[in-house]
């Protein structure tokens, strides 16, 4: 077994430990899953599809959500990564300059929220009873918390990036569920935020922890220009970047660029830890740590996949709760360190005959 300790010394930054989680509650909750990639975005809501049904809306229903496996962006993924200036198919976005790697924030970005069709932005406000969490998890940016809220209920609801049913329980279901994670990040870690989407939990983790430097690293055009907006508009461009691409290419690196890598690696709603460790254990520098938001399937997940993520040079799998006490539904993460590294199989070449024929060749 892995403790924390070791887990945390293990990771590099200046400060060291991260505080552990308070054992002053522990009660089972609902599936904090909070997105259904592939589901539909709510029909109720006019002008809440999509633009691009390879990018639904999430919402949070957690019955629709749980067993659901996240979309593999595999299909629909626009191929931005290679450098060449992509067009996006989605006409509501606006336009970003496309830097190979890194996007860069656009300038002046038009809102997409117009006075016909915006919601409410006081849909996002943060209710009475949960004030006092998300004063202690924001501290002093709770103001930054709370336009990121509103940058969620509004364009973020406009762009089909978050299901309109989702405003009103923006705050305990995302924000503070995000928020919460941060008991177990070190201080001044590097943080690579896989499949972000809208922003969580690496736009939320930017908010609380600004001793932290973050990669958000997701595919889809449309996801990724909503964040670098996000990003600029919260004033975070300092400690948070966005590469647009999957995990793996981001692991990977290119000839023009050097693979990322990262003391954590975050996921939420993304995959199942099997495929989940695949993609995310190469970002991690050795000693780095998963820590990856699971709903009520986690110790499920753990049985399951222990031998692959093993396999796959993590080490043995643990299951944390976050923001107990603090938060009526605490926060499941399931923990993988990088113990080992594990050389992805090469396929075999053909093997040659002395002519230097390929066998079989005519
Ligand atoms: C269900 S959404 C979750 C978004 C966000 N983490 C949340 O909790 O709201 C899954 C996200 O993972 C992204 N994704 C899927 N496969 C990925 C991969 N291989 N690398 C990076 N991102 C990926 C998708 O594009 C999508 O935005």
């Amino acid at each position: 077994m892995i403790s924390d300790e070791t887990t945390a010394g293990a990771v590099a930054g200046p400060g060291g430990t991260p505080p552990g989680p308070s054992a002053v509650r522990a009660e089972p909750t609902v599936d904090p899953v909070f997105s259904d990639e592939g589901g539909p975005a709510d029909p109720a809501y006019p002008g809440n599809a999509p633009a691009d049904p390879g990018e639904p809306a999430f919402s949070a229903e957690p019955e629709v959500v749980t067993g659901i496996e996240p979309a593999d962006p595999a299909a629909d993924v626009t191929p931005a990564f290679s450098g060449e200036p992509v067009a996006d198919a989605t006409p509501a976005a606006p336009a970003v300059p496309a830097d190979p790697v890194f996007a860069e924030p656009a300038e002046d970005a038009p809102s997409l929220v117009d006075g016909a069709t915006a919601p409410d932005p006081a849909s996002a406000a943060l209710p009475p009873e949960l004030a006092e969490a998300a004063r202690a998890l924001f501290g002093d940016r709770l103001d930054l918390a709370a336009a990121y809220a509103e940058l969620l209920a509004t364009d973020g609801v406009v762009r089909g990036l978050i299901g309109p049913r989702e405003a009103p329980r923006l705050w305990d279901r995302h924000l503070l569920n995000c928020a919460v994670v941060a008991e177990r990040i070190p201080e001044g870690a590097s943080v690579i935020d896989v499949g972000s989407g809208a922003g969580l939990p690496g736009l939320v983790l930017a908010i609380a922890r600004p001793d932290l430097t973050l990669t958000l690293v997701e595919p889809l055009a449309r996801r990724t220009s909503f964040l670098i907006e996000a990003v600029q508009r919260l004033g975070l461009t300092r400690d948070v970047r966005v590469f647009r691409g999957r995990a793996e290419e981001a692991a990977a690196g290119s000839r023009d660029r050097e693979a990322l890598s990262a003391d954590i690696v975050t996921a939420r709603a993304v995959a199942p830890l099997d495929r989940l460790a695949g993609w995310c254990l190469p970002l991690l520098v050795s000693g780095g740590r998963l820590v990856a938001l699971k709903g009520a399937s986690a110790a499920d997940e753990i049985a399951e996949h222990t031998e692959a993520v093993v396999r796959l040079g993590g080490g043995t799998p643990e299951l944390h709760r976050c923001g107990e006490g603090m938060v009526e539904s605490p926060a499941t993460v399931i923990e993988v360190v990088r113990e080992r590294v594990v050389n992805p199989r090469r396929p075999k070449k053909p093997k040659r005959s002395r002519g230097g024929r390929r066998r079989g060749d005519r």
